[in-house]
């Protein structure tokens, strides 16, 4: 099983070239379902959720073409089978987002409960929710969810709580629904706001995205066209923190900074100097310690959950005190323990984590439980002294590109082993 080792002590410097977002590349993936003609989808990023996405979509009998510079053409019009099977769904939760795709072009699909992982139960209720809403009926049967609608009918659907996926899963359906549909309390992530765009560029009239209300105006049909997918704001984050860490100076370059808002707050607040031009996000510690923050992570546009073990990681080392408050998923502190083998001082209480900044950290081999958790652990590398070695590391392929490349060519002494 591969590794990665990180030495701690060089500080970051240089451009590092930011990948197309992994949290909007799989959505959109699934959307190419819904046309009746080739879509192309550029600045893909080579991540292993990408690859298993493909495989989906190809068990589903679509023509996908991956072209290996960050293009694939999905052709939809092969498609003969509408069932999502367990293998692949267990490996990748985005798989669920082929079910409103598939039930609103096909009028009837099955897709394997998704289960929980390592951080959180994360169940589907409000996806199924959302589709009934919309005139599917839906049961739950030896473990697959089973939908069925002749037609989907537009309606007005007030999601419990903000959901990323359901939002998507919804949204995707009602394209294709009769009539309009209005979905409130809808989450606004960036990720949404770039699957709204490719849906439109085929031929769907979606108003609102971005916002808490998207309106949808149901279609008859949906072609084909080309979308390039957005910036990762995780990864950019991930590399911003790297750079706070190290004291180092870095700048990213192909990269969405109004989409970083509070991630770019947080790391001001630290002490970091930032500066944003166009697709460019400059930061510059100039050698200083960060200072430790306080933050609590909520649905966009607050502080995103998935940057919170990164942000954790650099409270480890931080001056002063700084207390991290999770509110969306219910496990999201598995890297609590692994950053401790590294000399962290982190006290869990509830939804709480106070980490108390030490000087220095110290080398250690160590688990990586899920991706943003490999993450902060490579992060944490980065500053301890002597090797860290990290352990399953197939977390970090899922949703990283190249990063042990990238991080190496601004200086990180980081190596792959097998
Ligand atoms: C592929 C992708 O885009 N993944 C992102 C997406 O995940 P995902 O779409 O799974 O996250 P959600 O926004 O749906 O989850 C938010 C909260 O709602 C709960 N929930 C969700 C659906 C549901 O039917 N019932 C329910 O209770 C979840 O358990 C969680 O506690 O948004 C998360 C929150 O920003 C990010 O961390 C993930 O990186
Ligand atoms: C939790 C994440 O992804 P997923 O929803 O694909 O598990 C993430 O990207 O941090």
């Amino acid at each position: 099983m591969q590794k990665i080792v990180v030495e701690g002590g060089a500080a970051l410097n240089g451009e590092v070239r930011i990948s197309g977002a992994k949290n909007a590349v799989l959505p959109i993936l699934c959307a190419t379902l819904l046309g009746n003609e080739t879509v192309e989808i550029r600045n893909v990023p080579r991540l292993h959720d990408v690859v298993t996405t493909e495989r989906l979509l190809t068990q589903l009998g679509a023509d996908v073409i991956d072209h290996g510079d960050g293009v694939i053409t999905v052709d939809p019009t092969t498609v003969n089978s509408q069932v999502a099977s367990y293998d692949l769904v267990k490996t990748m939760r985005a798989s669920v987002l082929v079910l409103g795709p598939l039930l609103a072009k096909y009028g009837h699909a099955e897709v394997s409960l998704p289960g929980g992982c390592a951080i959180g139960s994360r169940p589907v209720d409000l996806h199924i929710k959302g589709l009934q809403t919309l005139g599917a009926e839906i049961t739950v049967e030896n473990g697959y969810i089973k939908a069925r609608a002749d037609r989907l009918r537009g309606a007005r659907h007030v999601f419990d709580i903000v959901s990323v996926g359901a939002t998507e899963n919804v949204l995707m359906a009602a394209t294709l629904a009769e009539g309009t549909t209005v979905l409130e309390n809808a989450a606004m992530e960036p990720e949404i706001v770039d699957l709204a765009q490719c849906l439109n560029t085929m031929g769907a009239r979606i108003e609102g995205a971005g916002s808490n209300r998207i309106i949808v105006h149901g279609v008859e049909r949906l072609h084909g066209g080309v979308h390039s997918v957005v910036p990762d704001r995780i990864e950019t984050g991930t590399f911003l923190v790297a750079a706070a860490m190290t004291g180092g100076r870095i700048t990213a370059t192909h990269a969405r900074p109004d989409t970083l808002d509070a991630v770019i707050d947080k790391l001001s607040e630290a002490g970091a100097r930032i500066e944003c031009d166009g697709d460019r996000i400059t930061i510059d510690m100039g050698g200083r310690r960060p200072r430790a923050v306080n933050l609590t992570t909520a649905p966009h546009p607050a502080f995103p959950t998935d940057m919170q073990a990164q942000f954790m990681a650099m409270n480890c080392i931080a001056d002063g005190v700084g207390a991290i408050n999770e509110t969306i998923f219910e496990n999201r502190f598995m890297h609590v323990n692994e950053l401790m083998r590294l000399g962290a001082d982190i006290r869990v209480d509830g939804h709480t984590a106070v980490v108390r900044g030490v000087e220095r950290l110290s080398g250690a081999p160590v688990m990586a439980t899920d991706l943003r958790a490999s993450a902060s652990l490579i992060l944490a590398g980065l500053v301890a002294n002597g090797e860290t070695v990290i352990d399953r590391i197939y977390h970090l392929d899922r949703g990283y590109e190249n990063i042990e490349a990238k991080l190496g060519a601004l200086g990180a002494k980081i190596r792959r082993i097998s």
